[in-house]
């Protein structure tokens, strides 16, 4: 049966370190995986992900372009992977909206729920991986890596917002929601991660 299984956390808290370790152990398990990422992951998206990553506009219509991206995302890649009982794996999904948009902006919840009922009102992960680390520890490890984007050159008060938000989402919705110390070693992640993910199968 096919699985949704999102990665979420602030910047630099180590997700995308994890994408890979996460491929290779459903793929050994001779699962067609389909792996991709938000914003982004259409040819459309991806423009959008440019505009979203590096223009300065107001709250609510960087609100309004994630979804934008979603709808085509859902629509082009999720939607028909899940249809033909492919598990996909994406590397950021609505709940990052709810994180940066809700959290970290103060765009209203309840728009956003609007937005989220309109695009994607019967689709939601069967799995949420949320790798959480203080806001330090995610801003060097940044820091160390690469040229930031807009929202990784926002303030600690933006992340301490973004970062609360997630873990207010992770409460609300336990049942797909594992939480994951993002400070341990990447090995004692991996492992972490596989016992997660060998209850899914
Ligand atoms: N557990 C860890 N311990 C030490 N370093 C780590 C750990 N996890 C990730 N890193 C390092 O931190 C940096 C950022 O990691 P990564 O790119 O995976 O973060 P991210 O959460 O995907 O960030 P973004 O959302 O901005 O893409 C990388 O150099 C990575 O090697
Ligand atoms: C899906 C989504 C993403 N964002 C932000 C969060 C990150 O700063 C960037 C994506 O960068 P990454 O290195 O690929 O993680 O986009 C957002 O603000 N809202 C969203 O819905």
């Amino acid at each position: 049966m096919s699985k949704f299984i999102t990665f979420e956390g602030i910047d630099g808290a180590g997700k995308s370190t994890h994408i890979a370790f996460v491929s290779d152990y459903i793929k050994a398990r001779g699962i067609e995986l389909v792996s991709s990422r938000e914003p982004g992951g259409t040819p459309l998206g991806e423009k959008l992900r440019e505009i979203v990553l590096h223009e300065k506009m107001h709250l609510e219509t960087e609100a309004l372009l994630v979804f934008a991206s979603r709808r085509e995302h859902l629509a082009q890649v999720i939607q028909p992977a899940l249809a033909r009982g492919a598990w996909v794996i994406s590397d950021r999904f609505t709940d990052s909206t709810f994180a940066y948009q809700g959290g970290g902006r103060g765009t209203s919840l309840a728009k956003l729920e609007a937005l989220e009922q309109w695009v994607h009102p019967d689709v939601q992960p069967d799995l949420t991986l949320l790798f959480d680390v203080p806001l330090e520890v995610a801003r060097a490890r940044l820091d160390a890596t690469r040229e930031l984007d807009k929202f990784e050159q926002e303030k600690a008060d933006f992340f301490a917002a973004t970062r609360n938000e997630y873990l207010r989402r992770a409460a609300q919705f336990p049942q797909r929601f594992r939480v994951i110390d993002s400070t341990q070693s990447i090995a004692e992640i991996q492992q972490q991660i596989a016992a997660i993910l060998d209850a899914c199968f």
